[in-house]
């Protein structure tokens, strides 16, 4: 199916019957469009009021760019942004929507009289037609560390096929940052979910061979949940800034992060901490949308990537290394992180820690994947998303 209209745009995608809502083999293998096809999901968005008030306050406060524009909002769930789009002034708005939730976003369009003006469009951002280029592109593609789920891919396709050459997007652009940190409470409790695999005797059975993968398992994986930023032991941050009026397919798909951070406590560093901001940059006034361990919290959290060994550092030594992501099948990322020490003069030798068979340049690496079955699962000390 393919058609083209002024008003009422269709898709060329085989997505459901937008009536029925009826899945099709495509929505069904795709586990975010069956998360989000849930009210609940999209409640647990629009309740995060740091991030729902932030892009309604950065519409609000850039009029300028919405005053009878044509709009995109890329993914729009409940259609919340495409609702922000018409209070700020916007023409019109095209919510793309590749999940049935679009059933329930036509509803709201509908009961709040605004059928003339929000076009809620079901299918995938990379495959529906739309009548017209937009002026704006707004959307909420961020993930856990800014790239789970990989939706930014679909936001910049959204900008590559229907933007109008200097038009808007909001949010512009994004800033993942890093820290080291320490918590050896945390550090003992990912070693502990290994200690059943530590049984010589379970029924009969030894388990102890599957120990070691046990361990890599629990290592494996990001911890998302809240921190005090109390446990970062260093005032300098590892940046990466990702510009989304610019960005390739390829850059988001493979980066680099590397971080130089001077140690300001003597502790042993059990991983690296990471974030991300965002920038809304409309030509009025820029707002920002924090996630980091020192802003209110939002359903973003912040994640630790962990050691599996963990690193003795003193007050005045460089940690030095590089975060290594590569876009994987998952809708996430595998994530390398490696780590070490430079020898500093300014060392504190009184306070020094050392942990066994450690040595000053010493340099390991940990894998771990951000992985997409993890979604909405924290570790920490904050429950479920
Ligand atoms: C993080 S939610 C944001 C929902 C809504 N815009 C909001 O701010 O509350 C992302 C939405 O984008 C949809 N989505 C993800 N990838 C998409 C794609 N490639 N095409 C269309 N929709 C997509 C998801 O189903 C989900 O409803």
């Amino acid at each position: 199916m393919s058609s083209l209209s002024t008003n009422t745009p269709s898709t060329t995608t085989t997505s459901a019957d937008p009536d029925t809502g009826a899945a099709t083999e495509e929505e069904e293998g795709n586990i975010f469009s069956k998360y989000y096809s849930q009210l609940s999901h999209q409640q647990n968005m629009l309740t995060d009021h740091v991030r729902t008030k932030t892009y309604q306050q950065a519409f609000f406060k850039n009029t300028v760019d919405f005053q009878g524009a044509n709009c995109l909002d890329v993914g729009t769930g409940s259609g919340i942004l495409a609702f922000f789009c018409v209070q700020a002034g916007a023409k019109e708005v095209w919510g793309v929507e590749m999940s049935r939730i679009t059933i329930a976003a036509k509803k709201l369009v509908s009961s709040n009289g605004l059928s003339s003006k929000i076009h809620i469009v079901k299918g995938k951002m990379e495959e529906v037609t739309l009548p017209k280029k937009v002026d704006v592109i707004v959307s909420e593609p961020l993930g856990f560390l800014l790239v789970h789920e990989r939706m930014l891919e679909s936001y910049i396709t959204g900008r590559d096929r229907y933007l109008k050459p200097g038009g808007k997007m909001f949010p512009s652009n994004s800033t993942i940052y890093t820290a080291p940190f320490t918590d050896e409470p945390l550090y003992a409790e990912t070693c502990q979910k290994s200690d059943f695999w530590c049984n010589n005797d379970f029924m009969g059975v030894d388990l102890t061979a599957l120990h070691e993968t046990s361990m890599e398992e629990a290592f494996g994986q990001p911890v998302v949940g809240y921190f005090h930023p109390d446990i970062l032991l260093s005032d300098d941050r590892g940046t990466h800034f990702v510009d989304f009026h610019t960005v390739t397919h390829e850059a988001l798909k493979s980066f680099e992060i590397d971080f130089q951070h001077t140690i300001t406590k003597t502790a042993v560093c059990h991983g690296i901490a990471c974030w991300f901001d965002c920038d809304f940059s409309g030509s009025q006034e820029t707002v920002v949308l924090k996630t980091g361990p020192e802003a209110p919290g939002t359903h973003w959290y912040q994640c630790r990537l962990m050691f599996r060994s963990p690193l003795a550092v003193n007050k005045g030594q460089i940690l030095n290394g590089r975060l290594t992501f590569r876009a994987n099948d998952s809708f996430s990322y595998d994530v390398k992180v490696e780590a070490g020490i430079d020898c500093n003069p300014r060392i504190e030798t009184e306070n020094m820690v050392f942990l066994q068979d450690q040595h000053y340049h010493y340099l390991y690496a940990e894998e771990s994947a951000v992985d997409a079955q993890g979604m909405g699962h924290v570790r920490g000390n904050e429950g479920q998303v």
